[in-house]
């Protein structure tokens, strides 16, 4: 493999003569295969070699085809790069996650870091996971409405957008655009992409992105910083940076030496950095720090009266309201035909949201209005809070559940007129309208699987146990 001169001259810089060649062996090798499990669905199939600095997190022996699991689009497990699980260290290290708090993951598609921070937050916090590229936004959400927790809203906003929620949050991932250095051996396009130039033009618009957002962090709260990339200037310069802009303080988290992660220090700024040669991952960058100022307490309940957010109405709350487990929990909020549920201590924070920025998901999406009736929607079926007992369910071997998936119409034989909740392996996967002995596919068009199914299926899952 042929790397870029200024690449390879920097790593060997870097690292010096003897390691920058064994950091070249193992880029060559193929890379490690790993998931994360939502525990609260799944648990992972026995044996799996654990990823050190998370608790949910496992090496596969070798990569299935994803795709014929239905697991994973039960929202059982995500497929995520190892390295970037230690973002679960930082936030353990530097925050105390059995407080409510308000997070932002401001650069959130696909979902990796969204998905493991909603598994981290307490169900009292509010996690807005934003992306500003629209089609990247609706992946996002979808992979936010398989997880199933239920406190998350998904935006879909330009950074500078959230200067207008100043000191509104306690916690901010910046997962930022990045020259992505780290991605050589899983993604050729990426080194296609990296010159010098662009590594500056990076750094830039990091630098913009971090500015942007930076009002809106409490005074007191912690900023995670990260990316995939392994040269100084978009990293740890960038956080020195920010450090003496605005005298964020830099947290230092603590090392097991045999995770084999390198601190990097600069200018007083601690960073730490995933080599492929020292670590069972890919490259990637975090740093931690916090904003200078007292931690305030939060938000208590405003006076305002006008709320953006509209509460559905009496029928409709007593025809959902047996949904989901302890239903006084939540607020049932309507907007347009749908109805969702939002977590009742969230709501003024929700609203909050709703009055500054564009959001695309929000809490679970519980059903649609059509004419007299409701349908389910997908982000119930999919919820973690999800109350099974109040529907009809049906299992599906592992064909039907493809086919399910695929979208197809298919015969279960059975017959009624009734909503059928569809599983696989008692993991819930979406709905489908029983119509005498037909069955009417409810899977949204836009998730389904579109491969073709090959003759012959693998043997149930690979992941959970
Ligand atoms: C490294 S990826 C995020 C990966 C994600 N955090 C995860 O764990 O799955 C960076 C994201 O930033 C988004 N992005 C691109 N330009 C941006 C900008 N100017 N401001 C904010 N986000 C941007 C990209 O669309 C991309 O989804």
């Amino acid at each position: 493999m042929q790397y870029p001169k200024p690449f390879t001259d920097r790593m060997q810089r870097m690292l010096g003569e003897e390691e920058f060649s064994i950091f070249l062996e193992a880029l060559q090798q193929a890379p490690p295969v790993s998931v994360r499990i939502n525990k609260a669905k799944a648990a992972p199939a026995p044996g799996l070699q654990p990823v050190p600095w998370t608790e949910t997190g496992f090496y596969l022996p070798e990569r299935p085809l994803f795709t014929l699991d239905p697991a994973l689009h039960a929202g059982a497990y995500y497929v995520q790069e190892a390295s970037s699980m230690f973002v679960e260290q930082a936030l353990r290290q530097a925050v105390n996650l059995s407080e409510p708090l308000h997070v932002l993951d401001l650069c959130g598609a696909p979902g990796g870091k969204s998905t493991h921070l909603a598994s981290l937050l307490s169900p009292q916090s509010l996690l807005v996971s934003n992306e500003v590229i629209r089609s990247r936004a609706s992946i996002l959400a979808e992979n936010i409405a398989k997880w199933g927790s239920g406190n998350v809203l998904v935006t879909s906003n330009d950074p500078r957008d959230f200067s207008r929620l100043n000191d509104f949050f306690d916690v901010m991932v910046v997962d930022a655009p990045c020259s992505g250095e780290g991605m050589f051996r899983k993604d050729a396009h990426a080194m296609e992409e990296w010159s010098e130039e662009n590594v500056n033009l990076c750094a830039q618009r990091q630098q913009r992105i971090l500015m942007d957002v930076w009002d809106a962090l409490k005074p007191g709260g912690v900023l995670i910083y990260s990316t995939c990339t392994w040269n100084e200037q978009e990293n740890e310069q960038n956080i020195a940076w920010l450090a003496e802009q605005e005298g964020a303080e830099s947290i230092k988290l603590q090392l097991q030496p045999e995770w084999g992660v390198v601190p990097a220090q600069l200018e007083g700024v601690e960073g730490y950095r995933f080599y492929p040669h020292r670590v069972q991952g890919e490259g990637f960058f975090i740093a931690v720090v916090r904003k200078a100022g007292e931690e305030q307490p939060l938000h208590g309940k405003s006076k305002k009266k006008k709320y953006k957010l509209s509460i559905a109405g009496k029928k409709e709350q007593a025809l959902v309201g047996d949904w989901l487990q302890q239903p006084g929990q939540y607020t049932f909020v309507q907007h347009g035909e749908k109805i969702s549920a939002i977590p009742e201590n969230l709501f003024e924070a929700a609203d909050e949201v709703y009055q500054h920025l564009y959001v695309v998901y929000a809490g679970t999406e519980l059903a649609e209005i059509y004419g007299k009736k409701l349908k389910p929607l997908q982000g119930l079926a999919l919820s973690q809070y999800l109350d099974r007992s109040v529907f009809t369910t049906a299992e599906l071997d592992l064909e039907q559940a493809l086919r399910y998936l695929k979208k197809e119409d298919t015969c279960l034989g059975t017959s009624g007129n009734d909503w059928l909740l569809l599983e696989y392996k008692g993991l819930p996967l979406g709905w489908a309208k029983q119509i005498g002995n037909r069955i009417n596919n409810y899977y949204p068009k836009e998730w389904r699987i579109r491969m073709e199914l090959p003759a012959e299926l693998p043997s149930g899952s690979f992941v959970i146990g």
